[in-house]
């Protein structure tokens, strides 16, 4: 960071923190990696890009004009403190800030007028403060996903709002009046109580209109007029039907030819198993049911350099290649006629419905890392569910780990070291983007780490399984019920730090390798698990250590003892650190 903003910042924790510094100070860097700016990350970069200091009891006052001389921050949080004053209008000037969490503090005065110029704010939580006032227009910060200002003394009406992109919106136990807007997205009922005020839906008091005579026609009218409608409407899908279906007819011959067996002629989807056929190189799918012309759906391509305009039959005339075949799915590598090859997906017995399925991909499609393979395109029907992902040329880390014996590629301590720590710093962020979404990966396992020719790990199918259908944990597991998601993709990446160090396969969702690494450790013959070529290759017994008592930690039966996705990071990138000093150490010796 440069002086400047590092002076600001110091003064922005004396501020907020009178009489505790807590590590910010002028003689280190924040974004050196072994400082020690508490709740400061600079995300590889030389410039602060997040603070968090939650549940640090700050007493101050938030000088909004200091903190956001860090031009560059992004994430700022205070939640769980006793912060007091006004938020205050400075805080526009932070311009890059996308999440700004204040909840749990004793802010007071008002929502500052200048807050909606935050254009690039996606999250905004001030519930549990003292907040009071009306609140300004917020419709111009389009993608703003999440508002949340329950438990405050806030009053007027509720302002405008971008509410189709809104996720989650609560302003309960305030003071607000009048009508709710109508909002394209419904909100439950508790996004709402506690304004006495308050009317309309999704609340059960009325708004009062005066009644004119209009109205109460209207009002006697209104169940006449509902069956008039429904019978056009009647008719008018059963013109559409007819139409449909007769396009499909007069299109059905070429298509029987060809297609065998289509999928979609049966309804069950354990029967389209042929659905991409490689007969001559050549897949064939069919995306309308006869039965059901109603059930047709698009691909959605989302926002992708790599295949601009892609279309449904460019996927369809592509040759398909079968790449494997897992519990969750098929995987198919199709090429493109511009040479590109696509990975897709076609899901199993996922019991989603086609909106749920969609709000799912949007919400993941916000979250993007570079560490974290996009859906490039998805494709829905009631019967299908396909996704289709960039292929990655250089297999997975399963592959890398097990797929030659004779150690063709060498995978050496430092690689190994640096895929855990680049892949856990991807799921944190995307923990910690999707936490309120509740998508967690929900897959994860080395099959789904694929590598670049750097060994670079890209995540792939996050958030690809459906919460019923989340795998149990080891018969170890203390809890069955209300089982955290996240806290299980944090058991699955401890397993996959238990394959990086110990070079064996995991089997039974890993209930095997941890209770003979548990064993072997209990011994006292730690050393007897690593993998042979880490021993020879003169790896730090030291720092394997260090990353298996991390592993050790991620798979500890109860969920609760384990660390979040964060704390995993930090502490592997603390083993990366030491790992480079001595490094650097050894070469000067
Ligand atoms: N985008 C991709 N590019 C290249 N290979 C991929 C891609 N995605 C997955 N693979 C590879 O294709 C194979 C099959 O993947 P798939 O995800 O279908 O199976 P899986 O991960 O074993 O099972 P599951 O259904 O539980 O996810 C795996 O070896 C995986 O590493």
């Amino acid at each position: 960071e440069t002086e400047e903003a590092k002076r600001a910042l110091i003064q922005f924790m004396n501020n907020i923190s009178p009489g505790n510094s807590w590590g910010w100070n002028l003689a280190s860097d924040p974004c050196n990696t072994t400082t020690s700016w508490k709740g400061v990350d600079c995300l590889g970069s030389q410039s602060v890009k997040k603070i968090i200091l939650d549940q640090l009891n700050l007493t101050g006052v938030f000088d909004a004009g200091s903190l956001c001389l860090a031009r560059s921050l992004q994430v700022i949080s205070l939640n769980d403190n006793k912060v007091t004053g006004e938020l205050p209008q400075e805080i526009s000037k932070c311009s890059h800030l996308t999440h700004l969490y204040l909840q749990r503090n004793n802010f007071s005065g008002n929502v500052p007028a200048s807050l909606p110029k935050l254009g690039n704010l996606k999250r905004l939580a001030i519930s549990n403060n003292a907040f009071s006032g009306e609140l300004p227009d917020f419709s111009r910060i389009s993608g703003l996903l999440t508002f949340l200002a329950e438990n405050n003394k806030l009053s007027g009406t509720i302002p405008e709002f971008k509410f189709s992109n809104l996720q989650d919106f609560n302003v309960s136990n305030n003071n607000f009046s009048g009508p709710i807007p109508t909002v394209d997205r419904q909100f439950p009922t508790t996004s709402f109580l506690g304004n006495p005020g308050l009317c309309g839906e999704p609340l059960s008091n009325p708004c009062q209109a005066p009644p004119t005579q209009e109205s109460s026609k209207k009002k006697n009218g209104s169940k006449k007029q509902y069956f008039i409608y429904s019978g056009y409407a009647a008719i008018g899908l059963v013109i559409i039907l007819l139409v449909v279906f007769k396009a499909i007819k007069t299109r059905k011959p070429k298509e029987t030819n060809n297609v065998k067996k289509s999928d979609s002629t049966s309804s069950k989807p354990s029967s389209v198993s042929s659905e991409f056929k490689n007969g001559g190189n050549r897949s064939e799918y069919s995306i309308t049911s006869p039965d059901h012309p109603k059930t047709s759906a698009s691909l959605i391509v989302l926002s992708s350099p790599v295949v601009n305009g892609l279309k449904f039959e460019d996927l369809l005339k592509a040759p398909a290649e079968l790449v494997g075949r897992g519990k969750n799915g098929t995987l198919y590598k199709v090429t493109l006629n511009s040479g590109i090859n696509l990975a897709v997906k076609r899901i199993k017995d996922w019991e989603l419905s086609r909106d749920e399925f969609k709000n799912r991909m949007q919400m993941i499609d916000q979250v993007k890392h570079k560490n974290v393979l996009p859906v490039i395109a998805y494709y829905c029907s009631q019967q299908e569910k396909l996704l289709v992902y960039e292929f990655h040329h250089n297999g997975s880390l399963f592959k890398l780990l097990h797929g030659s014996q004779n150690g063709e590629e060498m995978f050496d301590w430092g690689s190994r070291l640096n895929v855990a720590a680049i892949t856990a710093n991807a799921l944190a962020f995307m923990h910690w983007e999707l936490k309120n979404d509740g998508i967690a990966h929900g897959n994860l396992k080395s099959s789904n780490i694929l590598l670049n020719k750097d060994l670079e790990p890209c995540i792939s199918e996050y958030g690809l399984m459906a919460i019923n259908n989340f795998p149990s944990e080891s018969e170890s597991s203390i809890e069955s019920n209300d089982s955290d998601i996240f806290k299980s993709d944090i058991y699955s990446f401890g397993l996959i730090l238990l394959e990086l160090l110990t070079g064996k396969l995991v089997h039974n969702r890993g209930s095997d390798l941890a209770r003979w690494v548990h064993s072997v450790v209990r011994e006292e013959w730690t050393a007897e698990v690593f993998d042979k070529a880490l021993i020879s290759e003169g790896a730090s017994e030291e720092r394997m250590v260090n990353l298996l008592q991390v592993a050790l930690k991620c798979i500890n039966p109860s969920q609760d003892e384990r660390p979040n996705m964060n704390q995993v990071a930090e502490m592997i990138i603390s083993i990366q650190e030491d790992d480079e000093k001595s490094l650097i150490n050894s070469a000067e010796l």
